[in-house]
């Protein structure tokens, strides 16, 4: 997979050449190319924001330079067709099966907006995609591209060591993920549960699963509308 990011702060998007897609793009499994969309402005004091129409707090980000970075972008492989991510609070969430689908794409776009965002007209000229990673507002794109690079990335062919371990994350069986244990088997006075000690891998799965049906029972009782509980399952949240 190919993955552009254009932002104003390309350093903002350093964490993306550590740890895991760091290593992933060391292992050509990604390539992540960052750019400055400064460079394709052409004023001395290389503008890309300007006052809104109609008034406003803020500035906006003019549409010229976006328009050049992507049709320079697109242009230096004509024999595929990059998905274009636009992140933004006004978006549709982010989630688990969202970044699956984009994980899906050989090549995506990431436009980091800054400011009030970037001007509607490039937003509609050119963005397949325009996804929120949370109801709250940040100061601009990166750190929502950040956290999407490296959900997707995590579910590229081969970057994860243990393939099971992407399989059976939080949302992957639409439960949020029960409480894990390492050694010492007792810490401070705290006990690890004996069940996981026992080496019965039924009774741990089934225990597992208690324990992810009944956090996201307290934490996210929605989530349990949207997936197939049984006769068992049902039993625990009821309980
Ligand atoms: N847009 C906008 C905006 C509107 C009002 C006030 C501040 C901003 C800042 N901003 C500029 C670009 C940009 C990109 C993504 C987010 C973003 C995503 C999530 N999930 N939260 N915030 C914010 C962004």
């Amino acid at each position: 997979m190919r993955i552009d990011v254009v932002t104003i702060f390309p350093d903002y998007l350093r964490p993306l050449e550590l740890a895991l897609v760091g290593r992933a793009a060391s292992r050509d499994l990604v390539d992540i190319q960052t750019h400055d969309l400064r460079a394709w402005t052409h004023d001395v004091h290389r503008t890309v924001d300007d006052s809104p129409y109609g008034g406003g707090p803020g500035m906006v980000m003019r549409p010229e330079p976006w328009d050049a970075a992507l049709r320079d972008i697109v242009a230096r492989d004509p024999s595929r067709r990059p998905r274009v991510v636009v992140p933004t609070p006004a978006g549709v969430p982010f989630t688990q099966s969202y970044a699956a689908e984009l994980a899906e794409q050989d090549w995506l776009i990431f436009c980091c907006g800054r400011y009030e965002g970037i001007d509607g007209r490039v937003v509609d000229a050119w963005a397949d995609d325009e996804i929120s990673i949370g109801d709250y507002v940040l100061a601009g794109g990166e750190v929502a591209t950040l956290v999407m690079v490296e959900a997707v990335t995590r579910l590229l062919p081969g970057v994860v060591g243990n393939a099971e371990s992407i399989i059976d994350d939080s949302f992957a069986h639409g439960l949020l993920e029960g409480p894990v244990y390492t050694r010492p088997p007792v810490w401070e006075g705290r006990a690890v549960p004996e069940i996981l000690r026992s080496g019965d891998h039924a009774a741990i799965a089934r225990w597992r699963r208690e324990e992810a049906l009944r956090r996201t029972r307290r934490r996210r009782p929605e989530l349990l509308d949207r997936i197939e509980l049984s006769d068992a399952d049902r039993a625990v949240v009821a309980s």
